[in-house]
């Protein structure tokens, strides 16, 4: 069968040598998920020979849109008009429908001279025209000796294609925050690693594992590795800390070590769930705090939305369901300031003598 593949907006305004890179991941993405017999590009579009379902495609960022479709050649316009009578007579049968032409190439007729034309053969079998609100629509893609028809356009998630724009290390806590920024950066391209602090034992780990199978549907085949470290043997060390800026240490101590897992596999930034002033810990002064002398970029792709965004955006990736079970295990302290002070956070971190290669070295790996 063979799919039209329309890339995302954004790609198609790159310059050619980075959309022919983009292009190329995108297909390669498309070929993990789908049985793909044949691909190549025609003008903007990727022509897929496709084997089977082809329904994954709804969730492989950079695609804009797709659709089966049916190709083909004509020396007139007659032909295509045989060629939609033929498909299309029973189908418009009791029923409105539209000819959306769209053309490129050199012809003897425009788009619209093309629409009247097949329309009216298309006419009689039908109960009329309705362009505005139509019950069938048949699309027709003119090249220039050569048509795609087709009837269906199925909406693909958008964004860009998953590698294409580097590795991220996401602090990956289970809650409804985390699974929803993970999925923005997958969706802007990303290659995501997640760094776990188990603090609730095997059901908090399960529960992270179930996320991560979820987000994996969204993840065009690649492999999601999880880091989980012993949330609780740093827990222990930081008892003598003031309850006040416990918390804060404790957010310190994840954004270092997501730092150094960083370095050592060649990720170029951290991504955590934050939204500016959800809970005190997320309070501006605290996340300058958290993150003072981290040396690698920090993303937060939800700074901006409110809890009632992210529950949505959650319902629709999949993860609500499991989120909403998860205790918050970062509620550690119900007395944290929202506004620590910075040297006592560091002299907090300082204390609490963590050495973050072997928490690294030490976490159990888990691959979905
Ligand atoms: N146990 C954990 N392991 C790894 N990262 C964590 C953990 N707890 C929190 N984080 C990181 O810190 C961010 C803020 O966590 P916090 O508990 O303050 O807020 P939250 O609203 O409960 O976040 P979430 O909904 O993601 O759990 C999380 O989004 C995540 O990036």
């Amino acid at each position: 069968m063979l799919i039209i593949v329309r890339l995302a907006g954004e790609i198609g305004i790159k310059s050619p040598r980075s959309r022919a890179n983009f292009e190329y991941s995108l297909i390669n993405n498309i070929k993990n998920v789908i049985n793909v017999k044949n691909a190549k590009i025609d003008q903007g579009y990727i022509i897929l020979d496709v084997e089977g379902d082809y329904n994954k495609l709804n969730k492989i960022f950079g695609i804009s849109s797709y659709s089966p479709a049916d190709v083909i050649s004509f020396s007139s316009l007659k032909d295509i008009s045989e060629y939609v009578r033929n498909k299309y007579s029973e189908v418009v049968k009791g029923k409105k429908f539209a000819i959306r032409v769209k053309r490129t190439g050199k012809h003897n007729f425009t788009s619209l001279d093309a629409a009247k034309v097949i329309g009216s053969t298309l006419y009689p079998y039908s109960s009329g025209v309705d362009l505005e609100n139509p019950d069938v629509e048949i699309f027709v893609d003119i090249r220039q000796d050569y048509a795609y028809v087709y009837d269906k356009v199925f909406h693909g998630p958008q964004g860009l294609p998953i590698g294409t724009t580097g590795k991220t290390v996401v602090l990956f806590s289970g809650g409804f925050d985390s699974p929803v920024a993970t999925w923005m950066m997958m969706k802007r391209g990303a290659l995501v690693i997640l760094l776990n602090f188990k603090l609730g034992g095997e059901i908090h780990k399960n529960t992270v594992i179930e996320e991560a199978k979820i987000l994996s549907e969204w993840n065009s085949g690649h492999k999601i590795r999880i880091f989980f470290v012993d949330g609780i043997k740093v827990l222990t060390s930081l008892t003598k800390v003031n309850s006040y800026i416990r918390v804060i240490t404790l957010k310190r101590i994840m954004y270092r070590t997501a730092e150094t897992l960083a370095k050592e596999i060649n990720a170029y930034s951290i991504t955590t769930g934050e939204s500016l002033s959800q809970v005190s810990s997320q309070t501006m002064k605290n996340l300058f705090v958290t993150e003072y002398n981290i040396n690698i970029p920090i993303f937060r792709p939800l700074i901006g939305f409110d809890k009632q965004e992210i529950i949505e955006l959650s319902r629709k990736i999949g993860t609500y369901e499991y989120s909403s079970k998860m205790p918050e295990y970062c509620a550690i302290s119900s007395k944290s300031t929202t506004s620590a002070k910075l040297e006592e956070v560091i002299k907090a971190e300082e204390e609490a003598n963590i050495d973050y290669k072997k928490l690294i070295e030490e976490a159990e790996i888990v691959e979905i």
